[in-house]
């Protein structure tokens, strides 16, 4: 079991940031490769996760040959001819994001079972829309023994309506559709920057995808796809954690490329707060003020406030000076962390969907425990204001969406350090 343990009180965090390639992105991004019938395909700016390691394993349980090379942080796959049909449990358990080896696995074997993926801590996660959608495209779809299993003769395309943009079903019919017959609609799609840069590589695979970044997507079925190269978009979850850090700290860093279209609602709010903003050649600079400003937000689907900030940006609430309000809209059940933050002495009152946040510039380090991805960078960057000692474990989940978060951190300035302890495993 890893811990990370922060000194925290005094930190200024100062210099300059890389930020990864998105974990969002790659998921889908590594589920396309499923679909060429020829060629190697090369992501190139791939992260070094846990969840990456995981869906490689379904990519090669899948009989698709795939190195990948952690130096060149780049993934090779060859296309394969005999694409197995099944993601079991094993994978799909470890993470929900195996879901969208569904449409690919069906669009190149018109069969695919694929393990049911369940709830998680943040909330049920239904994959309703999904099914949908396949059936809208001729898939009988049944459910038996915790598996999925879709069939369909010739999969063609459809009108389809989603009644809520949800990120994974769009990818999931967006890419069954590739090798549909005819052309599909998709209506109220995600318009997440995951989904552009899942539509870039299709379309550099011979697919043909219009629209993505908006909410109608139109997929005009191809005979056959081929590999290419692609460079993964930058995970800009990863740098807005950045620019909450630099902003908390009343620090001055740039984080290096950074997209301010990608980030424009988190930037709108910490400028809210009284953070500088500066756009600079290299990226954007982001300088804390004394004092944040309470503000209001509530997550919404993209281009609304993101839910994967919204634990973050709790951190920057709990110091303003003032009352803040965080509603979450996207999964029901995201405020642990803020039980944790009670423990370094954070006021707030959360009632359903809604937390009121006292916010203090006094917090106090204690040992605590991350519940979900966002919810452990949240309590390091709480932990990096607070007086004293901060201990945060149950790593397993920042490993999921954080490359050497604390060396970076470090880097910038803060007392951060990892520690291992020998035969106690996270639960
Ligand atoms: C790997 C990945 O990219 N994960 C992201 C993706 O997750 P994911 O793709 O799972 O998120 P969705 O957009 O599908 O889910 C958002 C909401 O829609 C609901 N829903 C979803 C599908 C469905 O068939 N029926 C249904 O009701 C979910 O319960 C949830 O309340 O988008 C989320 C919302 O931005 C992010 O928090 C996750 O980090
Ligand atoms: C919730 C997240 O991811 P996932 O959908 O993979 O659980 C996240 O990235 O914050």
């Amino acid at each position: 079991m890893d811990k990370i343990i922060i000194n925290g009180g005094q930190t200024k965090l100062e210099g300059q940031v890389e930020i990864e390639g998105a974990k969002n992105a790659v998921l889908p991004l590594l589920a396309a490769t499923i679909l060429p019938s020829e060629g190697e395909t090369v992501l190139c700016n791939v992260p070094i996760l846990s969840d990456v390691y995981t869906m490689n394993a379904v990519i090669k349980h899948l009989n698709i040959p795939l190195i990948f090379d952690e130096a060149k942080k780049s993934v090779r796959t060859q296309a394969a001819t005999d694409v197995a049909i099944e993601a079991p449990y094993e994978y799909v358990s470890k993470m929900r994001a195996s879901i969208v080896v569904l449409g690919p696995i069906l669009a190149r074997n018109g069969h695919a079972r694929v393990s049911m993926p369940g709830g998680c801590t943040i909330g049920s996660r239904p994959i309703d829309l999904h099914i949908r959608g396949l059936q809208a495209m001729g898939a009988e779809i049944t459910q038996n023994g915790g598996f999925i299993e879709a069939k369909a003769t010739e999969l063609h395309g459809a009108h389809f309506y989603m009644d809520f943009p949800s990120v994974g079903a769009t990818q999931n019919i967006m890419m069954a559709a590739t090798l549909a017959k005819g052309t599909m609609v998709l209506e109220n799609a995600a318009r997440e920057p995951e989904i552009v840069d899942l539509a870039n590589l299709l379309n550099k695979m011979g697919a043909d995808v219009k629209g993505a970044g908006t909410d109608t997507i139109i997929i005009k079925g191809v005979e056959k796809m081929h590999g290419t190269s692609h460079s993964v978009v930058q995970d800009r979850i990863e740098a807005g954690t950045f620019m909450v850090a630099a902003a908390i700290t009343q620090g001055n860093v740039l984080i290096l490329d950074a997209v301010r279209e990608h980030n424009r609602p988190l930037l709108s709010k910490l400028s809210e707060m009284g953070v500088a903003i500066i756009q600079e050649e290299d990226g954007i600079r982001i300088i804390g003020p004394d004092t944040l400003k309470p503000v209001t937000v509530k997550t919404l689907p993209h281009p609304g406030f993101p839910t994967d900030m919204q634990a973050q940006m709790t951190a920057a609430q709990a110091i303003a000076k003032g009352e803040s309000v965080m509603i979450e809209t996207v999964f029901e059940n995201r405020f642990q962390h803020l039980e944790e933050m009670r423990r370094m002495g954070l006021s707030v009152d959360i009632s359903r969907n809604t937390a009121n946040i006292q916010g203090s510039s006094h917090f106090s380090g204690a040992e605590v425990r991350s519940t979900d991805l966002r919810a452990s960078a949240a309590l390091i960057l709480l932990g990096m204001v607070a007086d004293g000692t901060t201990t945060v474990g149950n790593l397993k989940h920042l490993d999921r969406g954080y490359y050497k978060f604390h060396e970076k951190l470090a880097s910038l300035g803060a007392d951060i350090k990892r520690i291992h302890l020998e035969g106690q495993d996270d639960v």
